[in-house]
């Protein structure tokens, strides 16, 4: 697995020239962000040596390296989900070539389903933290110590320095900020009626199918992780809610100028 890694990251080396340490994991409908990055280059996943190519609708299937600000970014345009079949290894492997080329903090965003009444269809709430429901976990099997250690800490695997600097932001600019809990969970299917009850229960603000796998990899890696999801449909405990994807792509794309506008602000700020 090192090699390829390493092979990876090489290639890109190669292809990019200076790598940033800001990378950014753009989820479902979150492409806007993509076209704030100035001095773009380009790089489509299934020209990457060993990358897995995103099945998806909605995620489009390329890394872009460029200008967020003043400041050098990768942006991942389209993600890799455990229901695509991808095993968790496959999930991550994108973060560990960051890893690779040294960067130093990830920004993760996706689309999920609200689950606390305060919250509306189109707010963005800031993980505080996470519940891994994945029937894999990616960090199973032998540990290379080169890449972090055997057994991880995770009381700050959402950066709580990052985080201030986000609701400070969102408080300056009159951006409603939601918090709470993600529950990543494996999908393909939404939820149903009682596993949202249960999700809702054991502390969950949100669920999706994503997220979680790179977060983890990410704090094994060492890198500092702020992450938000955008709130595409609200389920209330006892109430069907029926969810589509094109609903969620749809929802997704009206609240992502603000995220897009904190990750800029915050990228801006950080050092
Ligand atoms: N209730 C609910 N609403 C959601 N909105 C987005 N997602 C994350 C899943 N996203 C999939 C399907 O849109 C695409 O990756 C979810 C979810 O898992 N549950």
């Amino acid at each position: 697995m090192l090699q390829k890694i390493q092979a990876t990251a090489d290639y890109i080396k190669g292809k990019v020239g200076n790598i940033p340490q800001y990378a950014i994991i753009l989820g479902t409908g979150l492409g806007e962000l993509a076209n704030a990055i100035t001095d773009k280059k380009e790089l489509p996943y299934n020209e990457i040596p060993n990358f897995p190519v995103s099945t998806v609708e909605g995620h489009s299937g390329k890394l872009i390296f460029g200008k967020l600000g003043d400041k050098e970014v990768i942006a991942m345009q389209g993600r890799f989900h455990f229901y695509e079949g991808y095993d968790m290894k496959e999930v991550t492997f994108p973060i560990r070539v960051f890893q690779a080329l040294q960067v130093k903090y990830l920004f993760v965003s996706n689309a999920a389903g609200g689950m606390n009444g305060s919250f509306d269809i189109g707010d963005i709430m800031l993980i505080d933290d996470h519940i891994n429901l994945f029937p894999e976990h990616p960090l199973r099997g032998k540990n290379f110590n080169e890449l972090g250690t055997r057994f991880p800490d995770m009381s700050n695997a959402y950066d709580k320095n990052l985080r201030l600097l986000a609701m400070e932001i969102a408080k300056e600019n009159d951006i409603k900020l939601q918090h709470g809990v993600y529950i990543g969970t494996s999908g393909p299917t939404f939820e149903t009626p009682a596993e949202y009850n249960y999700f809702r229960i054991i502390g969950g603000d949100a669920v999706g199918m994503s997220t979680v796998p790179e977060v983890i990899v990410a704090n094994h890696a060492k890198m500092q992780v702020l992450a938000f999801s955008i709130i595409t449909d609200i389920g209330i405990i006892g109430k069907i809610v029926e969810v589509t994807h094109e609903e969620v792509q749809e929802a997704a794309k009206i609240a992502q100028p603000k995220m897009a506008f904190i990750i800029k602000e915050v990228i801006k700020r950080i050092d």
